[in-house]
Parts: C-alpha cells; structure tokens; sequence
C-alpha cells in the first residue's frame, strides 16, 4: 500500500486539486460522442523515480499498454507498483525518463487536466462524506462544466453500469452504503467522463474477500464494455490473471520480470522470482482461466445413464472438475457435455480436464521471448 509516509488518498488528492480549479466554460467539455479512445496508448520509456528521502521505487521501467487492454500491474509490497501507475497521471513525478500517453508526453500536459482525463479508483475510494453518491459521481463532469442535464443523465448511465441504479442509491450518502456498493460508486465516478484511460490502485482491497470474487465479476464486465485503457495494480495474482489482458510481474525496484497474458505468466514464469510470486497456486489457477473445448472431449456414448448433470462447452476446466469430482462412483467418472443450444456434444473425465490445461499450456508458450 505504499510508503507509510506517502498520501494514499489519491483521489482526494486528485479531487481536491481538481476542486481548486475554476471550473471551465463547456466549451471545453468533451464531445459526448464517440467517447475518447486511445489509438497507441501508455508508454513508459525508462521511466525512474527517486524519492526526496533517497529511496530508488522505480529505476528504469520500460513498459507499453496496448489501447483498450487491462494490464495487471503484479508483485510484492512495496516494488513500485503504485509510484509506476501514479507517474502515468502524474499524482508522482517521475526523476527521468518519460511517459506517452497516445504519445504525448505527460510532463507536457497540466496535471490538473491530465487527472480529469484519467479515472483513478483506489482502495479506499476516498468520497465525500457529506456528498451524495449523485453528487459524488458527478463532480468531475460538474467541474469540467457540463451542462445539468448532460451531468444528471451521465451519472444515471453510469449509476447503472454498476449495478446502483439512481433512483435507489443516488441520493444515498457513501455512509449508507456497504463497502462493495461504495466501491462500485468508485468505478461509476471514475468512469463518468469515460476517460480513455483508467487507473485503478488497489480497487478491491478493502472489500472483504467474500464479495471480493463478486465485484471483481462485476468490474471485468464494465471494463470488456467501456473500452478504456486500464492498468490495474494488485499483489494479488488471482485477482491479476482474472482481471487482466495481459499481466506485468515487478520485483522490486519497478524491474520488469515479465509481461505476457495471464495464461503465459501462470504456464511459463519467465525467471525464478516470477515462478516463486505466481506460487504453488499456478495449476488451480489455470484451471479456472482454461475452458472445456471439443479437443477434449470423447464419445458422448460412453456416459453411464442415468446421465449426470451435464457441462457447457466454454465452461472453465475448474468449473469441470468440480463436476468431475462431485459424481458418484457409478458414473465412471464421465460427464456428458453440452454445447450453446443444449445438445450433448460429447463427455469428459478427469483425463480430458488435464488434457485441456496441458493444451491451454502449450498454447499460452512464449513464442520467441518470454514478454509478449
Ligand atoms: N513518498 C515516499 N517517500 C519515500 N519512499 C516512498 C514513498 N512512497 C513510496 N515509497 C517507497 O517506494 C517503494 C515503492 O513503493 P510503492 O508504494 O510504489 O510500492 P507498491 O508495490 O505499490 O507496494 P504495495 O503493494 O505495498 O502498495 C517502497 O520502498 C516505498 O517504501
């Protein structure tokens, strides 16, 4: 969670000096359609940061995120992963080295400006108390000075992206509100100007772990839809191979260990400190990003009647063992599997569920170097 020293709440940070602007005419507001997308995206070229008491978080950092993508930003307390993402709004100003933004370099841009474009969600979201989730959400597209009615119908849209919709929830103070609700609040403000670009330090840590899974289900579906950029810093590597596109695994210092898809980095840890952070867990987690696929099946014939409940073809392989493993001894261990319309287009047993993870594996190798 960063130096003790450091400020944490980022958002207020970002808010209250976005606050401290005058807010601009809406002449400078964006078009309200198509919303803004990156066409290059993030690029942190050799990017270092010393801080005034010595200490060296990140040294040297190169690192790109594609446009549109989620990149999980992956590794031990306390190895730059917040100092990289708040270099990319400039909440921390980089030592040397440079970061583009669709190839504009961010020390060229005011920051306040910067900040407005970019969402920032963190874990302790950091709303105004004494503001409702309505006039929460909207603050940002208030300041950037939208007229009211496109503020009242942005904040529904969004309100509704997140499961909160207005009429319940809008006029509710964030102390009315479990946490999970006011973390999605943090998505929903971040979101309302849908910035090309969104940063999110952290967005589940102070979500207890049994709505944790929940959430995280909820937020991946809002990203695949919005289309921003997202880099999305966690230590979590569930929550990292879940969430991410792509997953860059850092060691202290900011050093890149590796950055590749989800699968690649559980199949095929690049160095030994990638294979010791991604831990025992690798093969349960593979099963869960892995699907059942027709390779794996046999003959739909051979399952013992009467038929157990079947599993869909797209299923997880995780989701398949459990169906494996929960059949009684007579079933031989064989579940029929069924495609979109229902029709059995085959079985599996536990052979088959193995088979797919080694196939998965195989698939996700690094085809020349192990960054992809
Ligand atoms: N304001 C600061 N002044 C001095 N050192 C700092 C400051 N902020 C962070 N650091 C140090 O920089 C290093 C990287 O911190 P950073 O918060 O970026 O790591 P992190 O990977 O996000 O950690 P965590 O997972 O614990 O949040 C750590 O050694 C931390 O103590």
């Amino acid at each position: 969670m960063g130096h003790p020293g450091a400020p944490r709440s980022g958002v207020s940070d970002g808010v209250d000096s976005l606050a401290a602007m005058p807010a601009p005419t809406d002449q400078s507001a964006p078009p309200a359609s198509p919303p803004a997308r990156l066409t290059t995206g993030i690029e942190l070229d050799a990017v270092r940061k010393a801080y005034p008491d010595g200490t060296v978080a990140v040294e040297g950092l190169s690192l790109t995120v594609r446009p549109g993508e989620v990149l999980a930003l992956v590794g031990p307390s306390g190895c730059g992963k917040s100092t990289t993402l708040r270099m990319i709004n400039r909440l921390v100003e980089l030592t040397s080295g440079r970061v583009l933004v669709d190839g504009e370099d961010v020390t060229h841009v005011d920051p306040v400006a910067l900040r407005r474009r970019t969402g920032y969600v963190i874990q302790d979201v950091g709303l105004l108390p004494h503001r409702t989730v309505e006039a929460n959400v909207a603050t940002v597209p208030r300041l950037l000075g939208w007229d009211r009615q496109r503020v009242r119908d942005r904040v529904s849209e969004v309100l509704d992206l997140v499961g909160l919709p207005a009429d319940r929830y809008g006029r509710r103070y964030p102390h009315q509100l479990s946490g999970g609700e006011r973390q999605r609040v943090g998505v929903a403000r971040a979101l309302a100007t849908d910035p090309p670009v969104l940063l999110m330090d952290e967005p589940f840590g102070a979500v207890d772990p049994e709505r944790r899974r929940d959430l995280q289900n909820q937020v991946a579906r809002i990203l695949a839809e919005v289309g921003s950029t997202v880099v999305l810093v966690t230590h979590d590597v569930d929550e990292a191979v879940r969430l991410g596109d792509r997953v860059a695994v850092l060691s202290r210092g900011g050093h890149l260990e590796q950055v590749a898809s989800p699968l690649t980095v559980l199949a095929h840890p690049a160095t030994d400190r990638v294979r010791d952070f991604v831990g025992a867990g690798a093969h349960q987690r593979m099963l869960a990003l892995a699907v059942v696929q027709r390779e794996d099946l046999e003959d739909a014939s051979l399952v013992v009647l009467p038929a157990p409940p079947p599993v869909a073809l797209g299923a997880s392989l995780a989701e398949a063992f459990e169906a494996v493993a929960a059949l009684p001894t007579s079933s031989q261990g064989r579940v029929p599997v069924v495609d979109d319309g229902g029709a059995v287009v085959g079985s599996l047993t536990a052979a088959g569920i193995l088979g797919g993870l080694r196939r998965a594996a195989d698939a996700a190798a690094p085809a020349v170097s192990p960054a992809d």
